[in-house]
């Protein structure tokens, strides 16, 4: 793996949306033609509407559509309509505007119990993964082609925050919290293993209020605990996506 991050700094949050659609349009034709498809694991919040130029000429009518799996880094366990739903952000600004496969969607399976969802999650990548769809790591664990990721005011990538053990999980593949210090609590989210096993990362942050973060964590600031989002590598390459503002503390 490549150790050091590409760091891209764009002028505007526009221009960093615009940056994105390349960078993954980009790897969906790379991906596709040399495995047949290309899956991408999605974050909630910001990171949807950042993706919106891919939905957009040109990037909408040459990207391979139907050779998408989407799949989600996290996930609040709450119904798939609820408005806390990663899946339901995800739908509404950008699934149900492009021909993805119905087929080739990975959302949860709400329960209430989030250590039911996990495992259920968990078992239906495993089954994936039996079935060729998704490659295994060298370390065997399940390799994507691409995770786009956000990162927390306080550091948390996917829902693994700062504060919780979830974050120093290494055997499981998808794992629960209860009491998630952003709401709502009960989540569900990959592993480390498994994000660090992706091929290639985007962590994208445009926030002016995550400078100090994002210089904490380029700039390899001794916090303790360490941030989540200094801890994120990928197999092929890690790729910040910064907009001035959030860079300006970047020395
Ligand atoms: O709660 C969550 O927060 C992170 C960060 O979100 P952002 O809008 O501040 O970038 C997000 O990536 C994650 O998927 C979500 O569940």
């Amino acid at each position: 793996s490549n150790e050091k991050p590409i760091v891209r700094i764009l002028d505007s949050e526009e221009d960093a949306a615009v940056a994105l659609a390349e960078y993954t349009a980009n790897l969906s034709e790379k991906y596709i033609k040399q495995k047949g498809s290309f899956s991408v694991v999605l974050s909630g919040a910001n990171l949807i509407n950042t993706m919106r130029k891919l939905l957009k000429p040109r990037y909408n009518t040459t990207i391979d559509w139907s050779k998408w799996l989407i799949f989600w880094v996290d996930e609040r366990v709450v119904p798939l309509d609820d408005p806390l739903s990663n899946y339901k952000l995800a739908f509404d600004g950008f699934l149900s505007k492009v021909p993805i496969p119905k087929s080739n969607i990975f959302p949860i399976n709400y329960n209430k119990s989030p250590a039911d969802v996990a495992v259920d999650y968990e078992s239906r990548l495993k089954k994936l993964v039996d079935e060729k769809i998704i490659p295994l790591s060298a370390s065997k664990f399940p390799k994507f082609d691409l995770i786009l990721l956000g990162v927390g005011f306080d550091g948390h990538v996917a829902s693994l925050f700062p504060n919780r053990p979830q974050r120093y999980e290494k055997k499981r593949w998808v794992t629960f919290i209860t009491d998630s210090p952003k709401p709502p609590p009960p989540r569900i989210t990959l592993t480390f293993p498994v994000i660090n096993s992706a091929s290639d990362i985007a962590l994208v942050v445009l926030d002016k209020g995550k400078a100090d973060i994002v210089a904490a964590a380029l700039g390899g600031a001794v916090v303790t605990p360490s941030l989540p989002c200094a801890e994120v590598k990928a197999e092929e390459e890690l790729t910040w996506f910064l907009d001035k503002d959030t860079a300006s503390k970047l020395k």
